[in-house]
């Protein structure tokens, strides 16, 4: 271990965190391979415990002391009565700005953290148009963040003056720091089950997928069950259910000091916390020879993800599975989890320039055919289907059945029908049809991007062999 971790595994370990020092070494690896992380010191077997960190060395705003020092219900109630610092991320960030200003337990802690981050949130107009087309930049949510930083945050602080003394304000509670607390958070936490009520300390469950973020999982991902999971979603509430009576048994997003020291790799996952009653676990999922690194994958995210949320991309050789179809046989890096996120809108754009096209001239009225299409979206939308569909490969499971399902709705008038009869979309049977609109409604994908980058997947299989979309 380099020097420079001393001063962090110290508070670690004074603070009732066990490093298994003899197995895991913490490690400076190139900035291209993630900066620090951690590598094995010796042969490792699989279920090795490597650390334990007690729920109380998290930091959220279950643990940390503010909330109550502000007054609980003014903390966790909606405006007018409150704040609802339990929802979304600011109160969580006010914690860890609160922890700096007073130097509190988490202190040490925070200072080991990175305060410049590479993510898109932080990148200039120039370098954000490269990203057009992709969904990074809409998910972005800057200007969210903002407006939670203006109306939820200055607000609170400025009604305290003896928890947030003004002079500190310019230190510690600056909109710049808002957004680094709020890259920690994005690139950093994980979502922490409440202890079980049969409390064991053992760990339990044997996967650990995560969802979204240095992931961890939340069921809708449908991910099996994570024994942890980190938060990806930004971008979400710290906790569903804003019942008192049920709050302790909400997940909580939580900073996981030791366990946010894991990089992450696409398929190399070797590590995964595990919730028990009093303490949380990093246990290895399989043998891990001396000298590899130790990753706890974010759920095996495709790139845009990464990129937002971590700021770095997987960039690894493609299974020839993957790159069949590539015009020059030249792509044979990139993330094997990539995916293409293709928005409802374009599959109604692509199925109305069909319906027109194959109209007879009386029935070739654009204004009707948008009208009827739209009244078909509507009751899709309120039957529950999604309006973004997720293709990923292999081939054989490309076209998501929903996005058939919605295609068929839209371009054959029995299936509307019946739709509606059975109140139920129609099944998802692939004809010429479904392919034709399916292709159109890709082309208009790919027409999105802009930039000059170019990160591709194939995407193979039924008529369109060979056509080719930018996915990051
Ligand atoms: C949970 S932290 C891991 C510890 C981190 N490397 C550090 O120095 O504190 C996640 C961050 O590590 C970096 N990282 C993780 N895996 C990486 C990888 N495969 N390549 C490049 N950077 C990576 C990214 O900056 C990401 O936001």
């Amino acid at each position: 271990m380099t020097t420079s971790f001393h001063p962090f595994v110290s508070w670690f370990q004074a603070n009732g965190g066990s490093l298994n020092s003899e197995y895991i070494g913490l490690t400076t690896f190139p900035a291209s391979e993630g900066g620090r992380g951690a590598v094995a010191l010796r042969d490792i077997p699989e279920s090795h415990t490597l650390f334990k960190i007690p729920r109380s060395l998290t930091l959220s705003t279950r643990t940390s002391p503010l909330p109550e020092l502000f007054g609980g219900d003014a903390w966790r109630k909606k405006a007018p009565h409150g704040h609802g610092l339990d929802e979304g991320w600011t109160g969580l960030i006010l914690c860890m700005m609160w922890e700096e200003a007073n130097a509190g337990k988490w202190a040490a802690y925070l200072a080991s953290l990175p305060s410049k981050f590479d993510t898109p949130m932080f990148w200039n107009e120039q370098d954000l148009a490269e990203l057009k087309g992709t969904s990074v930049v809409e998910k972005l949510g800057k200007e969210d963040a903002e407006r939670d930083y203006r109306e939820k945050l200055l607000p609170v602080i400025s009604s305290r003056k003896d928890l947030f003394p003004p002079h500190l304000i310019p230190f510690h509670y600056t909109l710049e720091r808002y957004h680094i607390h709020g890259s920690r958070i994005l690139s950093r936490s994980f979502c922490v089950e409440p202890a079980p009520s049969d409390a064991s300390d053992e760990p339990s469950g044997t996967t650990q997928n995560h969802d979204d973020a240095m992931d961890v999982d939340v069921p809708s991902d449908s991910q099996s069950h994570p024994a942890a999971t980190r938060v990806h979603d930004n971008d979400g509430d710290l906790s569903v259910d804003q019942d008192d009576e049920d709050e302790e048994e909400e997940d909580i997003v939580s900073m996981v000091p030791m366990a946010d020291m894991l990089n992450a790799r696409y398929g190399s996952e070797n590590a995964k916390l595990f919730y028990g009653a009093n303490e949380l676990r990093m246990v290895t999922t399989k043998p891990i020879k001396a000298g590899e690194q130790i990753f706890n994958t974010y759920n095996d995210l495709p790139n845009a993800e990464l990129l937002r949320r971590y700021g770095h991309v997987d960039y690894l050789s493609l299974p020839a599975s993957l790159t069949q179809g590539s015009p020059n046989g030249s792509a044979a890096l990139g993330n094997p989890g990539d995916v293409v996120e293709l928005r409802a809108d374009l599959v109604l754009t692509a199925a109305n320039d069909r319906i027109y096209s194959t109209a007879a001239p009386p029935a070739q009225n654009v204004s009707a055919i948008a009208a009827e299409s739209q009244r078909r979206i509507d009751w899709w939308l309120e039957m529950g289907g999604d309006d973004v569909f997720v293709l990923e490969p292999p081939s054989e499971s490309l076209l998501p059945e929903d996005l058939v399902s919605l295609v068929r709705l839209l371009c054959d008038d029995d299936e509307w029908r019946k739709a509606q009869d059975k109140e139920k979309p129609p099944k998802a049977k692939k004809d010429k049809v479904v392919l034709e609109v399916t292709k159109q409604a890709l082309l208009k994908r790919q027409a999105l991007y802009e930039g000059s980058l170019e990160v591709r997947c194939y995407c193979r299989g039924f008529s369109f062999r060979n056509l080719t979309i930018n996915v990051f």
